[in-house]
């Protein structure tokens, strides 16, 4: 487990898929000069994704080995497919900036938060789930793909309270406004008390 120093955030972006997660997260990231740590999957790669970019995409027997090996701060199975974040990549992140941020499930988000506490800024994205499903068909996921995340739609919704922001995703320029104004007080803050 990577130790954080005092002032490290962790912003994880969190809540239903097709809610906005990746989209927000890239728009805020930039804005702010805030570092993303990508995750491994071992699920293939769909149209347009790209390998480092969009995930690490690995094979199930290399995920296993650096699983076994205990190189990830954190690992899910999410239908079938492994998900996880490497310790190496956020230790090398901070060593560059003061500030990552991550794109996770709800039951990540909880992982992370159990591990570094007030750390982690957890800022849940949502939208209604007639909303999300037409994204995702806009988007081009497999019918397939999209009922398989709303199955758990419901489930990722109950997560909302516990977090400490949440925000309606439908402006998208709106949401994205509210966020990096959320973010510029926490990053502010930090600024502040190390004068
Ligand atoms: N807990 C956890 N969740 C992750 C990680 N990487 C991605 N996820 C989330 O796990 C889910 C993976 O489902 P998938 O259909 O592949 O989503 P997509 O990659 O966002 O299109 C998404 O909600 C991701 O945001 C990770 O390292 N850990
Ligand atoms: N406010 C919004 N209005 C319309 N489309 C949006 C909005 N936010 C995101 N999208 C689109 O919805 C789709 C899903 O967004 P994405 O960021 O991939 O969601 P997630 O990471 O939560 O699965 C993408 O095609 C994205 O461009």
């Amino acid at each position: 487990m990577v130790e954080l120093k005092d002032r490290e955030l962790i912003i994880v972006f969190t809540g239903p898929d097709g809610s906005g997660r990746k989209t927000i997260a890239d728009s805020v990231g930039s804005t702010l000069g805030i570092s993303k740590v990508l995750s491994y999957a071992t699920r293939k790669p769909r149209p347009g994704e790209v390998d480092g970019q969009d995930y690490h995409f690995i094979t199930p027997q290399l995920y296993e080995q650096l699983h076994a090996g205990g190189e990830f701060i954190e690992s899910v199975t999410i239908s079938n497919n492994q998900y996880g974040l490497r310790d190496k990549d956020v230790e090398q992140s901070f060593q560059h900036n003061g500030c990552i941020y991550l794109i996770l499930n709800p039951e990540g988000a909880e992982i992370l938060k159990r591990m570094y506490g007030d750390h982690v800024i957890r800022l849940f994205i949502y939208a209604d789930r007639q909303t999300v499903q037409t994204r995702q068909r806009d988007e081009g996921l497999s019918e397939e793909v999209i009922a398989d995340h709303l199955s758990h739609y419901e489930s990722d919704m109950s997560y909302q309270s516990q977090c400490e922001h949440a925000y309606e995703n439908y402006d998208l320029a709106h949401t994205i406004f509210d966020i990096s104004n959320t973010l510029e007080g926490y990053l502010k803050r930090d600024l502040v008390e190390r004068d």
